[in-house]
């Protein structure tokens, strides 16, 4: 059986879709995790979809991207089992979440090092559905799916599953937890495009200066004004005028005054200040 290739280990957590589990290869002892994933409830339709979502997964490979290994399926559970490369440093949530309580600041090379590397793996997203291969799934950028590998060098999760899974409750599972990231074409009606990934790209290097996200409110009404309005707070007084220039650059209001991700790669502060961890 397939499945005894690997030994399992212990728990990551559970997403939206099931288990993350941490799993050790035997044939050569190296580190990956695996998803799974019950689909005996689903349609047809659902599996499909899966299947194409899966595939795609498969097809972006980039070395900012959390890399696809395999895939299992176990026909008498009825689970399928995506198994991909393991992170070792954890995720941005969790990073930001101790600098917070060790009130210490992030430093800003890191910071521009997560804007470059993101930026290419959205790069990638983007440059894929420009060439019509297949809608590529809108990468979620947040810091719970954005994860460290051992270098701490950034690694794009694989949010389209979550997605998939969800198909129903697409609308819903936007709006699970509070939509801290949600750019104003989202909120006003609920497009999503290339741009919204920039406005995503700006709050997540806003909240890594900030360790707060740009808009925050108690209620979700509350941010989506304040979102709408794009009024927020100079990062600390700590970060250079010119990281807070960018981030005001992706931060606009007007999805056609925002920068394409091209723009973004190209912009010569970004080239300076990134280029080493290109
Ligand atoms: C330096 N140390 C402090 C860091 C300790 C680091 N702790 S840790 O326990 O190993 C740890 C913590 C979190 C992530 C990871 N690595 C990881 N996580 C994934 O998904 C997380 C999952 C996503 C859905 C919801 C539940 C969590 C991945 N998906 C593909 N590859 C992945 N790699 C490792």
């Amino acid at each position: 059986m397939p499945i005894d290739d690997y030994e399992i280990l212990e728990s990551i957590g559970s997403g939206s879709y099931g288990e993350c589990r941490k799993i050790r290869r035997r044939r050569d002892g190296r580190l990956l995790v695996w998803k799974e994933m019950e689909y005996g409830a689903m349609t047809e339709t659902e599996k499909q979809m899966l299947v194409s979502e899966v595939n795609l997964l498969r097809e972006l490979r980039h070395r900012h991207i959390v890399r696809y290994h395999d895939r299992l399926i176990d026909r008498q559970r009825y689970v399928l089992y995506i198994i991909m490369e393991f992170c070792e440093g954890g995720d941005l949530s969790a990073i930001i979440g101790q600098h917070k309580r060790e009130h210490r600041a992030i430093d800003e090379s890191f910071v521009w090092k997560m804007c470059v590397q993101l930026a290419s793996a959205l790069q990638v997203c983007h440059t894929r559905s420009k060439n019509g291969r297949g809608a590529v799934l809108h990468r979620d950028l947040k810091p719970a799916n954005i994860f460290l590998d051992s270098n701490r060098n950034a690694k794009l999760g694989d949010f389209g599953l979550a997605r998939v899974l969800n198909p129903d409750n697409a609308f819903a599972r936007t709006f699970v937890g509070t939509p801290y990231y949600m750019s104003p074409e989202q909120v006003n009606y609920l497009t999503y495009n290339e741009k919204s990934d920039i406005w995503s790209l700006g709050c997540l290097l806003y909240e890594l200066c900030a360790l707060r996200p740009p808009f925050i409110a108690t209620n979700q009404k509350e941010l989506a004004v304040k979102i709408s309005k794009g009024v927020f707070q100079r990062i600390p007084q700590q970060y250079s005028e010119e990281l807070n220039d960018l981030i005001k650059l992706l931060l606009q209001v007007d999805e056609f005054r925002r920068p394409s991700i091209d723009q973004v790669l190209d912009h010569p502060v970004v080239q300076r200040r990134g280029a080493e961890y290109l």
